[in-house]
């Protein structure tokens, strides 16, 4: 089928500059996404965005380019449940990404195991009202329940105002849990302020919480953007992200999400936003941890000695 991108929207930026920064080696890029080709992997007829494809092997290309070794490629909306091109990614990729799906509370125990099989480690739930449809509290409890014994995890992706009303949910969950983009902060308010003190005593009070400190192009208000080889972009979200890394060094991810869907104001040059780390995780130890040891613990707990609840 052929697809018209959504009016306006922005391509992924063509040859991104080579990181200044050298990675740690086994870096793992963890959130990121494949678009269609949507010839192939059609877009779900209930999606709010239409993207431009972004290929498995453009996102390989791109993860070789920028210096890291492995992907989590997580569903994006556009894609709804249907998770073909995921698994498709994640069988070609040699072991090299692992995945989080969107799944129905009706999803079999043979599906879950197929996508198991292919890499699949977690499901996400979004909340951000411009991207999804309501789904009933109930239905993502149902969800959260079935995938729990594989030793998944569940990414919820909200925004910052949500996080009163969302509180009691996300922290009944089951399973290790992952905000997506540290709850999107508005990084105008302090970072000691009301709204990002609340997300901090969340990650305080229940140790099965992690973030991911990724999308400082989404968050940032002043910038300075990842273009035109600036070193030092985004400095509004830095004090956000910095503290997150220093308070739960060990539950703390990075991602590029490319091909970054939905940004109005400009696309980033993907290796000046792998040199914003820097900012973030200034020490070897901190670039360690969140490149590394913590996405490694999580995603391939095989490899570095962890065993899953339920394997
Ligand atoms: O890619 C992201 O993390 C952010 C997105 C898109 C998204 O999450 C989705 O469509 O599922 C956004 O803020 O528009």
């Amino acid at each position: 089928m052929k697809f018209d991108v959504t009016p306006g929207w922005l391509p992924f930026y063509a040859n991104p500059s080579k990181p200044q920064v050298v990675l740690p080696a086994g870096a793992v890029d963890a959130h990121c996404h494949v678009f269609g080709p949507g010839e192939q992997f059609p877009y779900a007829p209930e999606r709010k965005y239409t993207p431009c494809d972004a290929s498995k092997e453009q996102l390989f290309a791109l993860r070789d380019h920028l210096g890291f070794s492995r992907n989590v490629i997580v569903q994006a909306t556009c894609h709804g449940k249907d998770n073909r091109a995921l698994v498709d990614a994640l069988e070609s990729s040699n072991g090299l990404a692992r995945g989080v799906a969107t799944v129905s509370s009706d999803i079999s125990e043979e599906e879950l195991q197929a996508m198991h099989k292919a890499g699949v480690r977690g499901v996400r739930f979004n909340f951000v009202k411009r991207l999804v449809d309501f789904t009933p509290k109930e239905e993502l409890l149902k969800v959260a329940n079935k995938i729990a014994p594989l030793g998944w995890h569940i990414v919820v992706y909200f925004e910052a105002q949500d996080l009163p009303e969302l509180w009691d949910f996300f922290t009944g969950l089951p399973t290790t849990v992952v905000v997506d983009h540290m709850g999107r902060p508005d990084v105008a308010k302090p970072v000691d302020g009301e709204e990002f003190s609340l997300f901090v005593k969340l990650m305080e009070e229940h140790p099965n919480i992690w973030s991911k400190l990724s999308c400082p192009e989404r968050l940032s208000k002043t910038g300075p953007k990842a273009l035109d080889g600036e070193q030092n972009a985004y400095t509004d979200v830095v004090p956000f992200a910095r503290r997150l890394m220093q308070k739960f060094p060990d539950r703390v991810l990075f991602g590029t999400d490319w091909p970054h869907p939905n940004l109005k104001d400009h696309m980033p040059d993907d290796g000046l936003l792998v040199d914003y780390i820097v900012q973030i995780a200034s020490t070897e130890k901190e670039q360690q941890q969140i490149l590394v040891d913590n996405p490694m613990r999580l995603y391939w707990p095989e490899e570095v000695g962890v065993t899953l609840k339920g394997e």
